[in-house]
């Protein structure tokens, strides 16, 4: 055979190997996902009362689910209840409960599961921690009491919740529990103006990385989310205090309303993915910092992380020169 031909015959016999590993890794996710069905089961959801957590909730109850929404304010939360619970399927079944306490208080969070679990009558079998804040700024100008609060709500809201709920389902022998976190596309990686609220969600990642190889032998199933911008009350608080640096470079993410995000955790997790991202940056952003974690296609995984490091070096070079860019105004007005 001519050279050409062979060179031909080998590149497409490559391919076609990939592929076919490809897709037999699809297959096998899809095979060993667990099951998500949280019809007639009760779900669990801080922050349930606006934004993200809403969008959650009011899924679960399209779904089926007995569902508790867990926050601060009141109102809000009957509000929200009053929705979910027009979306519910079977509105006569399905029990719609809210709990009102802040989970940054380690003994509040406890009591609200207990509460929620007696009004339920019945044992959590889906957590979902929703609640977070992003407190955006400069750095230098914010206060440590600030950026504590940050992780306080973000990393220990989770713990506490997390905790209790955990032991919960283990002591109640509940087989196939899932326990999903909330993290951020800046769970990945730095970016300026979030030097509170980075680390807070580097923090939930490493959280969930620990738990879900700890808790599957309980039968728990833990998944971790990262969101780019999403729609939201929370978006339109944080954009108060965004430093326009931050502005200008997270613009390159499109953002996405709260509604699809739901949409998309839902199909993740149905998918049994560990690492859920809604959006190509996200995509990007997990497989090019995937370290140990579990991946979801291995095949188109290992391809996307091969071009996120090449993406992301020339990338990184221009956030640089607009932070400079940023400074030097500042320093000349
Ligand atoms: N919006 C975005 O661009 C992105 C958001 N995320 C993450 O998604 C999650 C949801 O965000 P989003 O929907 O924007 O948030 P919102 O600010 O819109 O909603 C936050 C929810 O959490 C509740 N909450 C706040 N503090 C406490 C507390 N101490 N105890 C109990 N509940 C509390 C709020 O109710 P109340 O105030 O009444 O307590 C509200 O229900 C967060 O973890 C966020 O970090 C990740 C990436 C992007
Ligand atoms: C061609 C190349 C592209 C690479 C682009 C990389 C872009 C990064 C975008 C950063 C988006 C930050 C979203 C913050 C979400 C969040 O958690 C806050 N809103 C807090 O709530």
């Amino acid at each position: 055979m001519e050279d050409w031909r062979v060179g031909l015959v080998t590149f497409f016999s490559v391919l076609a190997g990939l592929l076919a590993i490809g897709v037999a890794n699809e297959v096998y996710l899809r095979l060993s996902a667990a099951k998500i069905k949280v019809n007639g089961k009760h779900c669990y959801v801080t922050g349930g009362s606006q934004g993200l957590g809403k969008c959650v909730a009011l899924d679960l109850a399209r779904r089926g689910a007995n569902v508790t929404i867990v926050a601060r304010r009141e109102e809000v939360l009957k509000e929200a209840v009053r929705e979910i619970k027009a979306c519910a399927i079977d509105p006569k079944q399905q029990q719609i409960e809210y709990v009102v306490a802040d989970i940054t208080n380690s003994s509040a969070a406890v009591e609200a599961i207990e509460t929620a679990v007696t009004k339920q009558k019945q044992p959590i079998e889906y957590l979902f921690n929703v609640a977070g804040i992003s407190n955006p700024g400069v750095f230098l100008e914010q206060s440590p009491e600030l950026i504590r609060k940050t992780m306080d709500l973000n990393y220990f809201g989770t713990v506490y919740t997390t905790h209790e709920v955990a032991k919960r389902m283990v002591t109640e022998n509940i087989k196939g529990g899932h326990i999903i976190m909330v993290s951020s596309v800046l769970g990945f990686f730095g970016l300026v103006g979030y030097g509170a609220y980075c680390p807070t969600k580097f923090a939930v990642r490493g959280l969930a990385e620990a738990l879900r190889v700890e808790l599957q032998a309980h039968g728990i199933n833990v998944h971790c989310y990262f969101p780019g911008t999403i729609f939201t009350p929370g978006y339109d608080l944080e954009n108060l205090t965004k430093p326009e640096v931050t502005k200008e470079i997270e613009g390159a993410d499109e953002g996405m309303t709260p509604e699809k995000c739901s949409a998309g955790l839902f199909k993740g997790l149905e998918r049994g993915e560990f690492g859920i991202t809604t959006d190509p940056i996200g995509m990007l952003l997990r497989c090019g910092t995937r370290g140990v974690m579990p991946n979801n296609n291995f095949m188109l995984d290992t391809i996307i992380s091969g071009l996120a490091w090449i993406i992301f070096a020339p990338w990184r070079v221009m956030v640089d020169r607009t932070v400079i860019k940023y400074a030097s105004k500042q320093h000349s007005k």
